[in-house]
């Protein structure tokens, strides 16, 4: 099926050399108005913000002009009428009176067809060519003739761009995950494209390009809804810090920058999460039910005294007991409002109370008891008393300005505060945390300080809003400060705007100014919705959805209202005590029917020998799975390797070397051998992991070692042999002491 002709190299280099030359002159321009942007600002604020902003969207373009430089050009289409089409990462016309379309960005409607069309469906495309290109070089040019049915081509049914595709998929992996553009699938680009806007699942086995999908759907998406997105931003939610690294250059390499690439334990700002809690600990956390247990935690801060405070006012004892906290309580309590929130109703429901406490002592008529003292007497009564330092201690005590941080930490470390919130004895007892873990949260705890910010009324955004405030009353005083100077208020000017005179910016440390006009304007989309915990994206991206918990998704849920969004994952891979087994029963709460599932069911990483040893663990966790269809077959089969004991570590490290061949390997252990294989592995270029750290990664050589202990280290330990097992493009050795699991062990 394939065809390189020296003219067509010859005609494609001819192009390539014009998109090239179009690319330089492009840049060049932009590197000008870059840095005329940079030298023209006249020191306002105003033209700094300006300068700023030009400043951002001319490095944006550089940025994308060199993302496009690696193989920019890579495909034609030849349409039955004659039309020729070009497509490459970016899209971009001439600098010709016509403004000649050169190049087809990948995600257009246009070049649709590249992804889609097949012999069985040619969608009007009579040829389509791939185009290899190095270092601006065309290296090979590969035709598939889709009109005249072309016989490689139907046999194969779907496959498209199978040349590349094979060379792409067998080609020794970095560490790092490449993007397809130029090998889209059929059944991926449909999700990639797709217009649902709900909820769109992708559930598909290991390697059936879930994270290739997810990430080029979110540059898709940024393409095509370009004023929305760019603006609320995209979020992509990934397992582990190892997998966002792993991931974290495909979608600069297409040229987008402007998405956020978090775990859960990121999505809280300003705590940083260290490891998880035990399985017992973390499952009870990911459940709904831990939603009680959190408020009455927050309840047991609304305090009634068990003995009545007494404070003085004005030479006066006042008694603060438990009938005024309690009214001022439920007083505060029935606005339904967060605790912080509901505070000042407290108070000032207090407050009242103790004023007219004051007023029957002090202004009670000697004769009849009546009240001598008129209602404006009282309230001015009230006003002192809130001012008053010592009844402000105790109130503050009562019902205190309270952060998600202090109350989780608190409960997690205090049996008395665990007993208030919960009485099952249980759950206490995986809940309490050892005295050294204080003011330290797991990636478990960013969901409960998620749902402790709502209960409470307290939102990281404060610090912003608080700064702002700040600025507005030192820009008040320096204004005040002017006027007593001047003698005369602003309004009195004839002309606010006169340069000569002195305006109250001129008296606020310029500095500060400075500093506040970068930090607004020179963030990002992204790293403005990083540092604000109730920002609310456009598009939500969730990658091995399976292991979130239901809390987790509670929290993600809050940062996108709207709803809109692609979870991907593969519930026979969930390692996660409280992860997920039905895609409906976690998504249905919230979306009700407005979701809809894709299925993957080619496996683009795993060669048929490996896939059909890790279907037979599938078969075990659900008979009724289907394992996906490995596309190549790599010519050699795994390999069990039974050793002693003492030489496990040994076997373990030799079967990952890599000396004779290119790329990358891993060793994938239980948890309770890592320390014992990566000391022997020693400084042996392979990675020693466990199964959550390989999540979502590959090798070209993988061990697995003693698949016996992954299974019956957790209730998913199938699961996790399975994840464990998919993780190789080559080569899967199996090195064990004792027996192997069942369905491993008639290759034994
Ligand atoms: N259309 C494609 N063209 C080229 N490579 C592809 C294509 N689809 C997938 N791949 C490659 O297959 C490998 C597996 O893809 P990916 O990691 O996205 O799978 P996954 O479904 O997320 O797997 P897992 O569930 O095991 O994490 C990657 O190397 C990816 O680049």
């Amino acid at each position: 099926m394939t065809q390189t002709t020296p003219d067509a190299t010859t005609a494609e280099q001819a192009h390539l050399d014009h998109v090239y030359g179009r690319l330089d002159r492009m840049r060049a321009a932009t590197n000008r108005r870059l840095r005329t942007a940079l030298t023209e600002s006249d020191g306002t604020p105003q033209s700094q913000s300006e300068r700023e902003s030009y400043e951002r969207m001319y490095s944006d373009d550089l940025a994308k002009f060199d993302a496009a430089e690696h193989n920019l050009y890579f495909g034609r289409l030849d349409l039955e009428d004659g039309e020729v089409r070009r497509i490459g990462r970016i899209g971009i016309l001439d600098d010709d009176a016509e403004d000649t379309t050169l190049l087809l960005d990948w995600r257009a409607p246009l070049a649709r067809p590249f992804y889609l069309a097949t012999p069985a469906a040619p969608e009007s495309v009579a040829v389509r060519r791939h185009v290899r290109t190095r270092s601006r070089r065309v290296v090979a040019v590969n035709d598939e003739r889709l009109d005249a049915g072309d016989l490689d081509a139907t046999t194969r049914g779907d496959v498209v761009n199978e040349a590349a595709l094979i060379g792409a998929l067998t080609a020794a992996r970095t560490g790092e995950m490449t993007d397809i553009v130029e090998t889209i699938q059929r059944e991926q680009d449909e999700i990639i494209r797709s217009s649902h806007r709900g909820v769109t699942v992708v559930q598909g086995g290991p390697g059936t390009g879930k994270t290739a999908v997810a990430l080029h759907r979110a540059a898709y998406l940024l393409y095509t809804h370009r004023d929305v997105l760019s603006r609320s931003g995209v979020l992509v939610v990934g397992p582990n810090d190892d997998f966002l690294r792993y991931i974290g250059q495909v979608l600069p390499s297409l040229g987008e920058t402007g998405v956020l690439l978090a775990t859960v334990g990121d999505l809280y700002p300003g705590v940083r999460a260290v490891g998880h809690d035990t399985p017992d600990a973390a499952a009870l956390k990911g459940e709904l039910d831990i939603v009680d247990v959190l408020r009455d935690a927050v309840r047991d801060r609304q305090v009634l005294p068990s003995e009545t405070i007494t404070v003085s006012f004005d030479g006066y004892p006042l008694n603060i007991d438990r009938t005024v906290v309690k009214r001022a309580r439920g007083r505060a309590r029935s606005t339904r409002r967060p605790h912080n929130r509901a505070r000042s109703v407290f108070v000032r429901a207090a407050l009242d109370a103790l004023a007219e406490q004051h007023a029957a002592r002090i202004g009670s008529s000697i004769v009849d008891g009546s009240q001598l003292l008129s209602s404006g007497d009282i309230a001015d009564i009230r006003d002192e008393m809130e001012h008053d330092d010592a009844i402000r201690a105790a109130l503050d005590g009562l019902w205190p300005h309270l952060t998600p941080e202090i109350v989780l930490d608190e409960l997690l470390h205090d049996d008395d505060r665990l007993r208030a919130a919960t009485r099952d004895a249980g759950v206490r007892r995986a809940l309490l945390r050892a005295p050294a873990t204080l003011g330290r949260f797991t990636v478990d705890d960013i969901p409960l300080l998620d749902e402790l910010a709502e209960i409470i009324g307290y939102d990281t955004g404060e610090d912003e809003r608080e700064e702002q405030a700040r600025f507005r009353r030192s820009l008040a005083e320096a204004q005040e400060a002017l006027d007593i100077l001047t003698g005369s208020a602003p309004q009195d000017l004839e002309d606010e705007l006169d340069p000569e005179i002195l305006m109250a910016y001129d008296l606020i440390d310029a500095e500060q100014l400075a500093a506040r006009q970068t930090r607004r304007s020179s963030l990002t989309t992204a790293e403005r919705a990083q540092t604000d915990r109730t920002w609310t994206f456009g598009h939500v991206i969730v990658d091995e959805a399976q292991e979130l918990s239901a809390m987790a998704w509670r929290m993600i849920m809050r940062r996108i209202p709207n709803r809109w969004m692609t979870v991907i994952g593969d519930t026979a891979q969930t390692g996660a005590p409280a992860g997920t087994r039905s895609w409906g029963a976690v998504l249905e709460p919230y979306v009700a029917q407005r979701w809809r599932r894709h299925d993957l069911t080619v496996n683009y990483r795993t060669p048929a020998e490996i896939m059909e040893l890790a279907a037979r663990v599938l078969a075990e966790i659900d008979p009724a799975a289907q394992a996906p269809r490995s596309i190549r077959r790599a010519g050699t089969r795994p390999e069990m390797r039974r050793v002693a004991a003492p030489d496990r570590a040994a076997a373990a490290t030799t079967a990952a070397r890599m000396d004779d061949v290119e790329g990358i390997s891993a060793i994938i252990v239980p948890d309770e051998l890592a320390d014992e294989i990566r000391h022997a592995a020693g400084d042996v270029d392979t990675r020693v992991l466990s199964v959550a750290d390989c999540k979502g990664l590959e090798f070209d050589r993988t061990v697995v070692v003693e698949p016996s202990l992954i299974v019956g280290q957790s209730a998913r330990g199938l699961n996790d042999l399975y994840v464990a097992l998919t993780r190789a493009t080559q080569q899967l050795t199996v090195v064990h002491t004792g027996s192997l699991p069942a369905s491993l062990a008639t290759d034994d």
